[in-house]
């Protein structure tokens, strides 16, 4: 396996924090109570995510993937089972686990600086510590678009103030729900190289969920493949490829093959 220190570019002279989180879901089930009776949704799920490294959820629709991110991020307890940060049992939502989810969610009457300001704000974070502000916005490509509003905004250029919002938390884990979802495909594609440069920069963690099976292998050490609900951990394929990765690499398709067929899609896909 590419090792997450092999995979961090050499060329990039940006200090490294690598505070990566490691978590730990151990035999994770899960359910709701839903007018039509009880729903189970994850079913004895154990996952792992080391500290720096990249991990993407794939599975069928309405699986249980983004259950698996809510537990994580603290938002919900699960019926059975633990789940750890850094050994720790995550009771509660934490500034060191940010999600950030497929709609940006920008308030309309905020600027995109004061947006990304809101974490710290809330978490009355001194003005003297607000420079970070405009270091998530450099790092995102935004700084010109600091004083605009976020209806003057592409959706891609939304998206990039929703990651900021999220890094000038500096997060340990992030935790990323079909974040291009609502993307073109080509802004997709460009925004998938810009997660890829601010994780190898910042070392934090990340947890990803999305549908596309090209993005979870261009982007992550390790896909782990769900079952349909209630979702069981079918496979977990170690991506050893160095990055950047090439879609067109005969590793890469073969890998692609691999998922697919363990999702029970076909390859012509
Ligand atoms: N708060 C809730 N109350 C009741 N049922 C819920 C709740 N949250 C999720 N569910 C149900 O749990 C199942 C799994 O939902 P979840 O959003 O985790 O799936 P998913 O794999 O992320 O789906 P998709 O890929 O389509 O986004 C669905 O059937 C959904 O209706």
């Amino acid at each position: 396996m590419v090792s997450v220190a092999q995979a961090l570019p050499d060329t990039d002279d940006a200090p490294r924090t690598a505070r990566g989180a490691r978590i730990d879901a151990q035999h994770v089930s899960h359910g709701f109570v839903q007018k039509q009776g009880a729903l189970q949704v994850l079913d004895d799920v154990s996952v792992q995510v080391e500290p720096g490294e990249f991990v993407a959820l794939l599975g069928p629709s309405g699986c249980g993937k983004s259950t698996l991110l809510r537990l994580v991020a603290g938002l919900e307890a699960p019926v059975q089972g633990r789940i750890t940060q850094d050994g720790s049992d995550i009771a509660q939502p934490d500034p060191s686990r940010i999600v950030v989810f497929q709609d940006p969610t920008l308030f309309p009457w905020r600027t995109v600086r004061d947006n990304v300001a809101l974490g710290l704000q809330a978490r009355k974070v001194p003005r003297d510590q607000h420079a970070r502000i405009d270091e998530a916005l450099k790092l995102v490509g935004l700084t010109e678009f600091a004083q605009s509003y976020p209806h003057q905004l592409s959706g891609g250029m939304a998206q990039r103030a929703a990651l900021a919002r999220a890094l000038v938390n500096d997060p340990q884990l992030l935790i990323l729900d079909e974040p291009l979802g609502k993307l073109d495909s080509l802004t997709r594609l460009s925004m998938q190289g810009e997660i890829l440069k601010l994780w190898q920069r910042a070392g934090f963690s990340v947890l990803l969920v999305t549908h596309d099976v090209e993005e979870a292998l261009f982007l992550a050490n390790r896909v782990i493949v769900f079952s349909p609900r209630p979702a069981r951990v079918v496979a977990e394929i170690p991506v050893d490829l160095p990055y950047p990765r090439h879609r067109a690499d005969p590793q890469f398709v073969q890998l692609r093959q691999q998922a697919l067929s363990h999702l029970g899609l076909p390859d012509s896909l």
